[in-house]
């Protein structure tokens, strides 16, 4: 899989290709030193008539996706991949003992997800790692009275209820709104109107960005849905998805980087891509249509230039709709010394010490200890700890984080500083505390924060202030369009997810047919029909 294909090769059955003065009025415009791939003569004009060309960029789940359905509908794909390899925001790392997902790891909305149907026909290994967690502060394990998760669970269903009833209210951060929330609860205990706040900074966990960011509006508070864990790894669904492309050599491009895309919205012109290909030569490939699956936050980077521009609706839906970063740090230990019983281990930072005032708790040395500015220690994040042991039978726990303190923790080099940093986590969690910890065998970081093709991030996030739906309402607009996008910011349900992003994919794929006049006939297990 992990092969470059370049423009010349000879896989692809033709001799390095010249820019065409055929078909293509957009090559002449186009600088005649970058080699053009295109049809060159009138023949192949006519077969381009029938035999209909799309660009598929990113080979990501969504282009993957898209790609593999305008295959089997007869259409010439080609998939034009940055990286050495598929799969993009799914990384699976493999050794002889064990299997990492370094990216996505779980089937969300395991009831409404299709491509669950895959798990059991591809007998993939699975866990549904939501068993009771438990719950950790500063002072140690929660007991079962805790009910500030109960109340923030409250405020989520407050806060949908309230923007369903006041469509014109004020977008507020999730931290602020929740604060007041508690503080107008009649019918709490001051300790539950202290630490619902904090319970409510679980949910960054899930959308990758902080309360104090997260759009109240539009707040996606799907703690409740059950969750699989792939624990046979998720590559199995990018490899499933990509099985019928990678029989031919020519389709996937790998090492291929796009720049600009040119286009035209009434399809009379091919539209043109132009890359480097993983030797470093400039070049560009043409079709009858495009579609990009690039991450939300190449857009807002301008990674990727549009001739002409973009129209201004899909533009400012990207603008108006944000990009979020999870983190995760697995750590390896010569021993477990957590409780072997429970799936995670979900750890909630002290008020801070302004709410707590305000409040009137009895929670005060929690809070003291908030407050002593302790930006180094992770006991003041919100962190969600998975306990892989309990899944894969490794001696591992892979910590959550989401950003700002993704960034921070990505950008570290030195394992033993992001251990230190992580440490007094692992000091809560022992089942034994009079005994020191195991040793450290293992420290590994994610670095989608660091990684251009990733966005910079991780998946689309709805801050405050955002209007995701611009962005949906702009894909609509632009359904019958060459140039179609999917991906998992281009969809809400499932919005940020493996089984959206795959959707995605299938939806482009059916707006291309149908511009091409070609039916859709669904013919997988997992098709949208
Ligand atoms: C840490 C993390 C944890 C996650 N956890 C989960 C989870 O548990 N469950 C879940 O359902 N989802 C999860 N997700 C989200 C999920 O991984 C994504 O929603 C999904 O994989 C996105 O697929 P995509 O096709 O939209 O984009 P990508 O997979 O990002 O595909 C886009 C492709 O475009 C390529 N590309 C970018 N720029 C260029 C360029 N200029 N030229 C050519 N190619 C380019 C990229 O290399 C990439 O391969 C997680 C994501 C991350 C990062």
């Amino acid at each position: 899989m992990a092969q470059s294909f370049h423009i010349t090769s000879s896989i692809m059955g033709n001799s390095p290709l010249k820019p065409s003065n055929c078909c293509s009025g957009l090559a002449a415009r186009l600088a005649t030193a970058t080699p053009v791939e295109s049809a060159p003569d009138e023949a192949k004009c006519a077969e381009r008539s029938e035999r209909k060309k799309v660009i598929v960029v990113g080979a990501g789940i969504s282009g993957l996706r898209a790609a593999s359905i305008l295959h089997s509908h007869g259409c010439e794909v080609v998939v034009l991949e940055a990286r050495d390899r598929i799969g993009g925001r799914i990384l699976t790392s493999r050794t002889e003992n064990r299997v990492r997902d370094i990216g996505a790891a779980w089937m969300h909305e395991t009831s409404q997800n299709s491509l669950v149907e895959l798990v059991p026909r591809l007998s993939i290994p699975y866990y549904y790692d939501d068993g009771a967690p438990l719950y950790f502060t500063r002072d140690g394990r929660a007991g079962s009275q805790f009910k500030a998760k109960k109340v923030a669970d409250e405020f989520a269903d407050y806060c949908t209820w309230y923007y369903q009833t006041h469509p014109d209210a004020e977008d507020r951060t999730v931290d602020e709104f929740a604060k007041e929330f508690v503080l107008q609860h009649k019918l709490i205990t001051d300790d539950e109107r202290c630490w619902a706040p904090q319970a409510v900074r679980e949910v960054e966990l899930w959308i990758g960005t902080s309360t104090d960011q997260a759009s109240s509006r539009h707040l996606s508070y799907f703690i409740t849905e059950r969750n699989l864990y792939m624990k046979g790894g998720y590559d199995r669904i990018v490899d499933w998805t990509a099985a019928s492309l990678t029989k031919d050599p020519a389709i996937i491009r790998l090492g291929h980087h796009v720049q600009r895309v040119e286009w035209k919205e009434d399809g009379k012109e091919l539209a043109g891509v132009h890359y480097t290909d993983a030797a470093g030569n400039a070049a560009l490939i043409e079709g009858d249509a495009v579609v990009m699956t690039v991450p939300l936050g190449v857009y807002h980077h301008n990674l990727i230039s549009f001739n002409p521009p973009l129209p201004s609706d899909i533009q400012e839906g990207i603008s108006k709709f944000s990009y979020g970063a999870l983190g995760k740090i697995f750590f390896e230990f010569t021993d477990v010394f957590w409780s072997k019983d429970n799936d995670q281990f979900i750890f909630y930072p002290s008020p801070t010490d302004e709410f707590e005032h305000s409040s009137a708790s009895s929670v005060h040395s929690n809070a003291s200890m908030s407050s002593m500015g302790e930006k180094d220690n992770i006991l003041n994040y919100a962190t969600v700890t998975i306990n892989l042991w309990i899944m894969t039978g490794s001696k591992e726990l892979c910590v959550q984080i989401a950003e700002p303190l993704t960034q921070r923790i990505e950008a570290m080099k030195d394992s033993e500083e992001i251990y230190r940093f992580f440490e007094p986590l692992f000091k809560l969690l022992r089942i034994e505390p009079y005994k020191a910890l195991p040793k450290l065998v293992s420290v590994e970081t994610t670095h989608w924060t660091q990684d251009p093709l990733a966005g910079y991030g991780t998946y689309s996030a709805d801050k405050v202030g955002d209007n995701p739906l611009l962005f949906m309402e702009a894909l609509e607009n632009h359904k019958n369009s060459r140039l179609q996008f999917a991906g998992e910011h281009c969809t809400r349900i499932a919005n940020g997810c493996v089984h959206g992003a795959f959707k995605t994919g299938e939806t482009a794929a059916e707006n291309l047919l149908r511009t091409f006049g070609i039916p859709y006939q669904a013919s997988d297990v997992v098709s949208l029909k």
